[in-house]
């Protein structure tokens, strides 16, 4: 017996010292790797400052002060021309990435692609496409024509894409000018925003806080004011959770409303947890305007992609005079969200009232299956796909705590959970979610399709048009946070569960401040009485809580935004509703 355990622990031995020579290997590899990417980034800068110049500072200065709206009526009078604004956005993007480490990659193309639209303008013959000459920012993984999509992963590197996804040909054709990449955390599947390849993307209200993610490099920028919109990618809260973080707004359409061919994911080969691709911008007010012109135009995309439905932009749903009946919650029964969440939904809640909408309480059913359906149909193959990545590459530091779950056998997660239940319950939920067999998840498949049907049952009973319920469980917290509150996702990813379309935006009193004043950071009394709400009631019962009400802590002026949802295809109905509470706290 003797013999064959020492036998045992000397192959253990002998497999674990192969396993770290093999490990170091790599990194030694990717590191230069990593060196030569920063190396180009920096150039890349330099290439991007050295065509921003070109433009007077003052033409800059005014450019850059136009929002969406005005921008896209110079564009299309002639008063402004492409160039001007792709010189314009250069320079800001890169005082926004001086702040926050947000962008990738610049790509130069776009002053070329610019140069030629200006061309065309001049012909008599020229129909100007709605969004004509519009810098945009794309989130890293998304496809563009000779440019990378590592996700954050080193080894991915060098590997630039083919050809653009549909998506980004259809934004061409609608006149926008794709003009820089933006970072994102290492394999997408984090709401912070760090790789070992492009580093740490900041919040651009607070460096020591993050900006969210998995697009976070949108948020920063963005918020930072280095674009007016740009495209985010969401299976879990990647769009919204960002938004939420930097004071912006976005959203996250059902999967079915846009085409997919030729795009990327975080997980390929994983049903019911339906990502998208949303747009993100400073006001909800931009992201109508886009999605007005993409879905006004979606036969591009579906006529290459058939997956994609030819479902339009629903002007009646928008526009509709009908007052809406409103789903509300301020806690979904899995994990308490921090004050100033809670007061950002009632806000809402009486904005909406006064605007003579009908707001009644709605209670999401079940969180705790949800959660633990959710972490298992994300990682169907309890994680092994992301880790064998990530066992090839540098292990990006702020997620080891998730990564050393993934590494954890799932049997061993499944005898360790019923202790742990006694003293942390909710641990104990997320350390029973990974897929043990088939079995186990086609039954979980089942139950998501089951729990479907019963949620809009729900609705339906009610007679419910959208919902409405915080963004988040916490303003931006600090940059290792998000990795040991996983669980924290719940009021994201019940929405790719549940394949809503789910918006987000600024809510309450911040958003004047910001307006009015842009980078004020407001300290009042109401943010003060949030502090001491958390301070005094905020529950401190298990180990994530404590850790929330820690990174919250101090985060006075921190932007909170509030999330809207709807059913597939009544995305018109959540942008009505985002954009009333708008109005109600800006007045435009
Ligand atoms: C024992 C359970 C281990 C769970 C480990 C964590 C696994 C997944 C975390 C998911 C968090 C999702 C955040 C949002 C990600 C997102 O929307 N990404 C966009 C990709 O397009």
């Amino acid at each position: 017996m003797l013999f064959y355990v020492v036998l045992l622990l000397l192959g253990a031995g002998a497999y674990y010292y192969h396993f770290r020579i093999n490990r170091k290997k790599i990194i030694e590899r990717l590191e230069k790797v990593v060196q030569r990417k920063r190396d180009d980034l920096l150039k890349n800068i330099e290439e991007a400052r050295r065509i921003s110049d070109k433009l007077d500072s003052k033409r800059r200065d005014y450019i850059g002060n136009l929002d969406f709206e005005q921008l896209k009526k110079e564009l299309q009078k002639g008063s402004v021309t492409c160039v001007e604004a792709v010189r314009t956005y250069f320079h800001k993007a890169i005082l926004a990435h001086e702040k926050t480490n947000a962008v990738t990659c610049f790509i130069l193309e776009a002053e070329q692609q610019a140069e030629e639209l200006d061309e065309k303008a001049k012909l008599a013959s020229f129909v100007k496409p709605p969004m004509f000459g519009i810098p945009l920012s794309l989130k890293e993984c998304l496809k563009v024509k000779g440019y990378d999509t590592t996700r954050g992963f080193v080894q991915d590197a060098y590997r630039p894409s083919t050809e653009d996804s549909i998506q980004i040909e259809h934004y061409k054709k609608l006149g926008l000018i794709p003009f820089c990449q933006t970072n994102v955390p290492q394999s997408l599947l984090s709401y912070n925003c760090s790789n070992p390849l492009f580093g740490t993307t900041t919040n651009p209200f607070d460096s020591t806080r993050t900006c969210g993610g998995s697009s976070g490099g949108e948020g920063a920028l963005i918020g930072a004011k280095g674009s007016l919109i740009g495209i985010g990618t969401d299976v879990g809260g990647s769009v919204r959770i960002p938004c939420h973080f930097t004071g912006i707004a976005g959203i996250k359409p059902s999967k079915m409303r846009f085409a997919h061919r030729g795009g990327g994911a975080s997980v390929p080969g994983k049903p019911l947890i339906d990502a998208n691709d949303g747009p993100m911008a400073q006001d909800v007010k931009t992201n109508v305007e886009f999605l007005r012109n993409v879905w006004g135009d979606i036969d591009f995309q579906s006529d290459r992609d058939p997956y994609c439905p030819p479902v339009h932009w629903n002007e009646s749903l928008y526009s509709s005079e009908k007052k809406l009946r409103i789903g509300y919650y301020i806690d979904d029964g899995w994990f308490t969200p921090t004050p100033a969440l809670q007061r950002a939904v009632l806000e809402s809640k009486k904005h909406l009232e006064n605007a003579g909408h009908t707001v009644i309480p709605f209670h999401p059913p079940r969180l705790t299956d949800v959660i633990q359906w959710y972490f298992r149909a994300v990682c169907l193959d309890g994680g092994q796909y992301v880790l064998n990545k990530l066992l090839k590459d540098i292990i990006e530091p702020t997620i080891h705590f998730q990564v050393t779950l993934w590494m954890v056998p799932t049997w061993v997660q499944r005898i360790f959970s019923y202790p742990v239940s006694l003293v942390f319950p909710r641990m104990g939920v997320l350390m029973k979610s990974l897929t043990r067999d088939t079995f186990e998840l086609r039954e979980a498949y089942a139950e998501i399709e089951a729990y479907r049907e019963e949620y809009v049952g729900l609705m339906m009973k009610d007679n419910l048009d959208v919902i409405l319920c915080p963004a988040s469980i916490m303003p931006a917290p600090q940059h290792d946070i998000p990795s040991k509150v996983v669980s924290g996702v719940s009021y994201t990813c019940l929405y790719n569960l549940l394949d809503f379309g789910a918006g987000q935006f600024l809510s309450d009193f911040f958003q004047r401040i910001f307006i009015v004043f842009p980078g004020v950071v407001p300290v009042t009394t109401v943010n003060k009485s949030d502090e001491e709400k958390l301070i005094n009631e905020y529950p401190e019962t298990d180990k994530w809580y404590q850790i929330t009400k820690k990174a919250t802590i101090g985060s006075i002026g921190m932007p909170i935004g509030v999330q809207v949802a709807a059913p597939p295809f009544r995305e018109e109905a959540v942008l009505r509703t985002m954009r009333e509470i708008e109005i109600a706290i800006t007045g435009k």
